[in-house]
């Protein structure tokens, strides 16, 4: 991480967990839906329209499994890439406001990023409306959760006269940040390079 000034309050958090979450017990549902395979599970999430699904299919191609969770109509998809050498899960979520639900899907977001087997989540904003969007980016780092900043959509910002600086946004949140265009790939590298970066900096876990 960019982070220099404030090792006493973010850097901590991130080494003593390693990357990893904590566990908190969900619902059965979603853990079933988990990839244990994978060394790595990404969730994307966000508010609605913010990008989620677009960079989901650039990240992993396709779709691979559409998710129906029990009880609910709530559908997650899911795909896999090749990253660093490992395969990569990630989860394409329906959007969410609040760490607190209100809506059914909220609440489904809410139990897949609270599994333990979710080890990165990518929170993608709207570069228009970042002020309104940090708020739950502030609610995840709140909670533990190793987050990567995703700030979608600099090319209508741009048209509204607003530039985003990621390298002082990453130092001033204390994780890493990428701003795209992902309707142009623009940043796309650099995303994935991150989650690469993540990839290499979480141990190897040996099981006898
Ligand atoms: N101009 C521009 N449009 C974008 C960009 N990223 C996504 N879009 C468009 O924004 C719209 C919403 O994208 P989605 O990927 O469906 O958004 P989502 O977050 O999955 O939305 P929900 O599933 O409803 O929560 C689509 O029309 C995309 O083409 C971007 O960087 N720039
Ligand atoms: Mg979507």
């Amino acid at each position: 991480m960019d982070c220099h000034d404030c090792h006493q309050t973010c850097q901590p958090k991130n080494q003593k967990k390693g990357w990893k979450l904590f566990g908190i017990n969900s619902r059965k549902s979603v853990k079933n839906n988990i990839d244990r395979d994978s060394q790595t599970n990404v969730a994307l999430v966000g508010l609605p329209n913010v990008g989620k699904s677009l960079l989901f299919n650039l990240l992993t191609g396709t779709y691979v499994t559409v998710s129906n969770y029990p009880g609910t109509t709530v559908e997650v998809a899911k795909g896999n890439r090749i990253i660093a050498g490992e395969s990569v899960t990630f989860f394409d979520t329906p959007g969410m406001y609040s760490l607190i639900p209100i809506t059914e899907e909220e609440s489904v977001t809410r139990d897949l990023i609270m599994n333990e087997n979710v080890n990165l989540v990518i929170h993608i904003v709207d570069a228009k409306n970042l002020g309104r969007m940090l708020n739950l980016t502030l609610q995840l780092i709140e909670a533990q959760l190793p987050v990567l900043l995703v700030v979608n959509m600099i090319d209508e910002a741009a048209k509204l006269g607003i530039w985003i600086d990621e390298n002082q946004l990453a130092h001033k949140l204390c994780i890493p940040v990428v701003t795209t265009e992902a309707t142009q790939k623009v940043g796309l590298k650099k995303l994935i390079a991150k989650v690469a970066d993540y990839v290499q900096s979480t141990p190897v876990l040996f099981t006898y």
